[in-house]
């Protein structure tokens, strides 16, 4: 007897050599997918209906801070380095554990919500993440978050407390998180620094997250500073490989791109936060072009204003078509593809499709809906009309955490209490010192 089967589902399998359902089933057991075909002859303990929904892969974001949704809305219209130096920097200086706690909480409700199943986190105070996100059910890869500023003696506090990090939680929650270092950038971290990072994140076999070329006015710093752009210093240093996560990549030369893809380096672009802070388009279709594997993330919620995936996917098509000037850019299946298969490549997890013997991640939007209706294609429909309240079902590692749009594994109106409480607290302090 299996554990769950999903019946009746319009399945987007996102598996090339299975193709699409139009009419399937998806049966789980013990936290993997165990069938996707047209009918079972499986019974499960749990049976869902997806009727009238489209059964898939959940969402993997790839680059977030998820504490900083207490930060949602707390200083929006500003220049990035203003946002954070004048804003974010000083708010989080008053950041204690539980405020962290607070925000992690309301952020992987929300991802729930909206269909996430896995996320790359870089922030601070993270073993306690690390426990929210453990008992929230979601999968996550995370990293403590190193700023060094090119001061020596900070550089080996910040490492020994990534260290730390990893050393505890790589491999946690049955698996469900990873441990990554996670040096801020190559403008707040100096080359000597990322030198050591490296070293010992290949020591520790971890990966590592890092912010890569997001402005215009990092590309001009490590200019003046190194002679060369960001990514040139980095390899350089032979930093990259498939093992990093570099975010942003928006400042990119053509040569830069091929360093890029020629490396395997996994490429989060979070097109809302390049929009929202004026950081600039990123060249995603001619990173695709040269195959490298570009995945999507929403950045943290002082830049987005949300963790909606969907919203991520529609600006990311949109970007490009407007930015190239070609209407057949990023067509919808390749921005559901970079949200899910290419996410979970960045990330390293049996997942980001449905089949045989991967994580069952599986999430059910309905779109027995207006604004869902009617349906022609379905990967046009997720990413040109849907939203994250459409999903209905989330299921990670084969536990349901959210069954038709109630959550189960999470006390949702603690946890909006909490974050409201916490965050009103948390800007009286940061007004009271400045
Ligand atoms: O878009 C961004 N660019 C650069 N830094 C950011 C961005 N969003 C958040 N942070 C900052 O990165 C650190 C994570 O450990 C935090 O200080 C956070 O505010
Ligand atoms: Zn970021």
């Amino acid at each position: 007897m299996a554990d769950i089967i999903i019946k009746n589902g319009n399945v987007l399998t996102m598996d090339p050599e299975l193709g699409d359902l139009k009419n399937g089933v998806v049966v789980i057991d013990d936290g993997s997918i165990v069938e996707v075909a047209e009918s079972t002859e499986a019974t499960a303990d749990t049976v869902i209906d997806a009727r009238g929904g489209v059964v898939m892969p959940g969402f993997v974001n790839t680059h977030t801070h998820a504490g900083m949704t207490l930060f949602r809305g707390y200083a929006d219209d500003l220049p990035l380095a203003s946002w954070l130096q004048d804003h974010i920097w000083p708010a989080e200086a008053e950041l204690t554990a539980s405020d962290v706690v607070a925000g992690t909480n309301l952020a992987c409700l929300e991802m729930i919500k909206s269909g996430t199943v896995a996320f790359a986190d870089m922030y601070f105070f993270m073993e306690e993440v690390g426990k929210v996100v453990e008992s929230s059910g979601l999968r996550a890869a995370l990293s403590y978050g190193m700023i060094e500023l090119g001061d020596a003696e900070k550089g080996k506090n910040e490492l020994k407390k990534g260290k730390g990090f990893v050393n505890e939680w790589n491999g946690k929650a049955d698996g469900r998180i990873s441990a990554m270092y996670g040096p801020h950038a190559p403008n707040t971290c100096s080359k000597d620094f990322l030198i050591k990072v490296k070293e010992q994140a290949v020591a520790d076999n971890a990966k590592i997250h890092i912010h890569v070329l997001e402005t215009e006015a990092e590309l001009n710093q490590m200019k003046e500073q190194y002679g060369m752009c960001s990514v040139n210093m980095l390899d350089s240093i032979d930093f990259f490989g498939p093992d990093v996560l570099a975010a942003h990549c928006v400042w990119l030369s053509d040569g830069d791109m091929d360093i890029l893809a020629n490396n395997n380096v996994n490429i989060s672009h979070n097109p809302v936060s390049n929009m929202k802070l004026a950081s600039g388009v990123a060249p995603v279709t001619k990173l695709l072009d040269r195959d490298a594997n570009v995945c999507l993330g929403t950045d943290g919620c002082a830049s987005n204003n949300n963790l909606d995936m969907f919203d991520e996917m529609k600006t990311a098509t949109l970007l490009q078509k407007v930015d190239t000037m070609d209407p057949t850019a990023l067509p919808a299946r390749k921005v559901l593809e970079m949200a899910t298969i290419n996410g979970a490549k960045a990330l390293d997890i049996k997942g980001g499709m449905l089949r045989k013997g991967y994580n069952a991640d599986v999430i059910i939007v309905d779109m027995n809906r207006s604004h869902l209706t009617p349906l022609f294609d379905v990967p046009s429909q997720l990413v040109y009309s849907a939203g994250g309240s459409d999903v209905r079902t989330s299921i990670v590692n084969g536990k349901v955490l959210m069954d038709d749009h109630k959550v189960l594994c999470m006390d949702e109106q603690k946890i909006i209490d909490d974050a409201k409480e916490a965050a009103s607290d948390l800007v009286s302090r940061v007004d009271a010192k400045n």
